[in-house]
């Protein structure tokens, strides 16, 4: 998208921003996106809309970078195809629940972005043991993510909280690992500082890239109105030929079985569906590192499942696809190739499911047995 298209696109959520839904306002938009040329379409604000150039995600990207001074969101309610230039769609005042969907959007297109092989401190790119380690005496495995001794600290009205102190992970490449611990000890911290969210102020990091973020609910990111063009979301800023695209959809909607739904409204999907399609959309972006925070909370016993063996079936050859999977529930440990526990902003147990396992039935045992 040029530079002119943007400052358009940002004077007119602005303007939308200022006036109320009845009166009438009429706006020109100019966008060039990476699927469909230029378009200059107008539009009246509070009825539906018709003409708003472009499936693609463009336009998303635009209301994001706009969003502290938006006070207007929009949703596109039709049946966008992939490549199509026009779509209708209509305009309305949003509360903070869409402007949470376009930011967690945002993060999710920029953590595919962030490069954080970092010390932490200088910044400057570090190796950590050239990112291989002894994983157990006889075997040597590649790491998808090397952590060592990591602080994070978060400023609060309280000021200055330490949420990581002293973590370290190791996640070998191609396995799915999960990651557990009590409410509040740092796990989805852990999982935004490897993304690139959060910045740490000490230790050494290693992780894979690129590398998506999956948000706990899907209706915070998964915003365009059908599944394909859910999918292609992330590829606007890559500036791929249109045949590409579409390649990369399709591929990433079959991995996760959702091939037979490109064309739904999103609307219309489950919750279990639309967070394989947010999963496809880490896919499509090539990303060699799922970071998954509790994917299956808000999610029935069969999307669950769904959901589960969706990252299985992607994690592993032939892209070599790591996913760090944070959950409470451990029931869905049987899908996994290793766990981690963490207590207190710190990982105590990095290793195998069992031993996580062990520890947790343990530590349940032990209150059941002091409150009984
Ligand atoms: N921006 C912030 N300001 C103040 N405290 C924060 C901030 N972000 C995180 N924390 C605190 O850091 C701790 C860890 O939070 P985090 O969300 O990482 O925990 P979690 O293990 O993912 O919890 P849960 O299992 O409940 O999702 C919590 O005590 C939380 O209140």
């Amino acid at each position: 998208m040029q530079q002119d298209a943007i400052q358009s696109w940002r004077q007119c959520v602005l303007e939308l921003g200022g006036v109320g839904q009845k009166k009438a306002a009429v706006m020109a938009l100019t966008v060039t996106t990476s699927f469909s040329g230029t378009h200059t379409r107008r539009f009246r604000l509070g009825a539906t809309v018709q003409s708003i150039p472009c499936s693609s995600c463009a336009a998303f990207r635009v209301v994001a970078r706009a969003r502290p001074l938006c006070t207007s969101s929009f949703r596109d309610f039709s049946n966008v195809q992939l490549g199509s230039t026009v779509a209708a769609c209509k305009v309305r005042r949003v509360g903070s629940q869409n402007r949470r969907v376009v930011t967690s959007r945002k993060l999710r297109a920029e953590s595919g972005k962030a490069d954080y092989e970092t010390d932490g401190t200088t910044r400057k790119p570090t190796q950590v043991q050239d990112g291989v380690i002894d994983q157990q005496e006889d075997s040597r495995l590649p790491l998808a993510v090397a952590i060592q001794n990591l602080g994070l600290n978060v400023k609060s009205d309280r000021g200055d909280v330490s949420v990581l102190r002293d973590c370290s992970l190791n996640v070998p490449e191609g396995q799915l690992w999960m990651l557990l611990g009590p409410n509040g000890c740092g796990k989805s911290t852990l999982l935004k500082a490897m993304a690139g969210l959060l910045k740490p102020n000490r230790g050494k990091m290693f992780v894979i890239g690129p590398r998506s973020f999956v948000f706990q609910n899907p209706d915070h990111q998964v915003v365009m109105p059908t599944a394909e063009a859910d999918v292609a979301f992330g590829l606007g800023r890559l500036d791929l030929p249109i045949d590409e695209v579409r390649e990369r959809v399709f591929k990433s909607l079959r991995a996760v079985g959702m091939d037979q739904y490109a064309q739904r409204p999103v609307q219309t999907l489950s919750g279990g569906q639309k967070q394989r399609i947010a999963i496809a959309g880490a896919l499509a972006e090539s990303s060699r590192l799922l970071l998954l925070d509790e994917l299956t909370t808000y999610l029935d016993r069969d999307d669950q499942i769904g959901v589960l063996e969706a990252v299985r079936s992607v994690v592993g050859v032939p892209q070599k696809v790591t996913a760090l999977w944070v959950t409470h529930r451990l029931e869905e440990l049987e899908y996994a190739d290793g766990a981690a526990y963490m207590e207190n902003g710190r990982v105590i147990l990095n290793g195998s499911v069992a031993e996580v396992e062990a520890y947790i039935k343990r530590k349940q045992n032990e209150f059941f047995s002091q409150s009984g």
